[in-house]
């Protein structure tokens, strides 16, 4: 844990995961810290856990043992809803349910399926004035970050219509609804086309420049290099150590693990 002039800015504190698929060890303590306000990269070879590390703190997997600290919580073992609530969302791929229905509905949905809470089950008679008017807020809010992404031309498309690319923005979109403190990106870009990654990412720069935290995988070392101002290393299930873009780069131990693996 870091202190600055005695306040802890570590957001996100993740200590000793481990995790065993039958005989698999997919994790083997993994340990690291992401600070507030920053979007920091989370990277290594395929097979090197990072997918389910993000399962884990996004509360979706359990881990075996370790713990998980969330703004000074201690988040380890509760369920994806209340870890969204405390504000870490996982982006995650939209179910069946929801590819019937508009782009827009889905945007509409998303503070409210997410978090857990029915819209309808909170209004009582005597409130639908203000229900009306906290709808027509959250409409204003989707049609806005349809914009921001790109996609409010299909707000009144089939989301299951929509191709691989506008789906992760869609998703990403839904969860950003839901005002994360922290979000836990997956491949964001996977399927997006080169123009509207370089949207995308300037983006999450802006909301990570007005406080939001991002940690995001991606194997595209570039992005993660050109954008991330911190990187943690993962490889075989550990983490190999946490530094900057040029620290990371420079280090042998970080050119080693990916010597050997084949990166995509
Ligand atoms: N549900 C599962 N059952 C069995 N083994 C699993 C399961 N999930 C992950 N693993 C194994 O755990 C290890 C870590 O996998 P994980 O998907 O977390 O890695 P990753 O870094 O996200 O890889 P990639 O970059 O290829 O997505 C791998 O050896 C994988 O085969």
């Amino acid at each position: 844990m870091s202190d600055l002039g005695g306040v802890d800015t570590q957001l996100l504190e993740v200590e000793s995961l481990h995790k065993s698929f039958g005989g698999i060890t997919a994790l083997g303590g993994v340990t690291f810290e992401v600070e507030s306000g920053t979007l920091t990269g989370l990277i290594g070879p395929n097979g090197a856990g990072k997918s389910t590390t993000f399962s884990i703190i996004g509360g979706m997997l359990q881990a075996d043992s370790g713990a998980i600290q969330f703004g000074g919580e201690d988040i380890t073992g509760e369920s994806p809803d209340y870890i969204a609530r405390k504000g870490l969302v996982r982006t995650f791929q939209m179910s069946r349910e929801f590819q019937n229905m508009t782009v827009i509905e889905n945007m509409m949905i998303a503070p409210t399926s997410q978090r857990g809470e029915s819209a309808i089950q909170s209004i009582t008679p005597g409130l639908r004035e203000d229900v009306s008017e906290q709808e027509e807020d959250i409409f204003e809010k989707a049609w806005e970050m349809l914009e921001l992404f790109d996609i409010d031309h299909l707000a009144l498309e089939n989301a299951g219509a929509l191709s691989g690319g506008q789906r992760k923005l869609l998703e990403l979109a839904r969860a950003l609804m839901l005002e994360p403190e922290m979000l836990l990106l997956d491949e964001p870009f996977a399927g997006v086309n080169p123009t509207l990654e370089k949207k995308l990412i300037n983006r999450i720069e802006r909301l990570r420049d007005k406080g939001q935290t991002f940690l995001l995988v991606e194997h595209d070392m570039d992005m993660i290099m050109d954008h991330c101002e911190q990187v943690i290393v993962m490889h075989q299930g550990d983490t190999l150590l946490t530094g900057t873009p040029e620290e990371v780069q420079s280090e042998e131990r970080v050119i080693e693990a990916y010597l050997g693996e084949n990166v995509e």
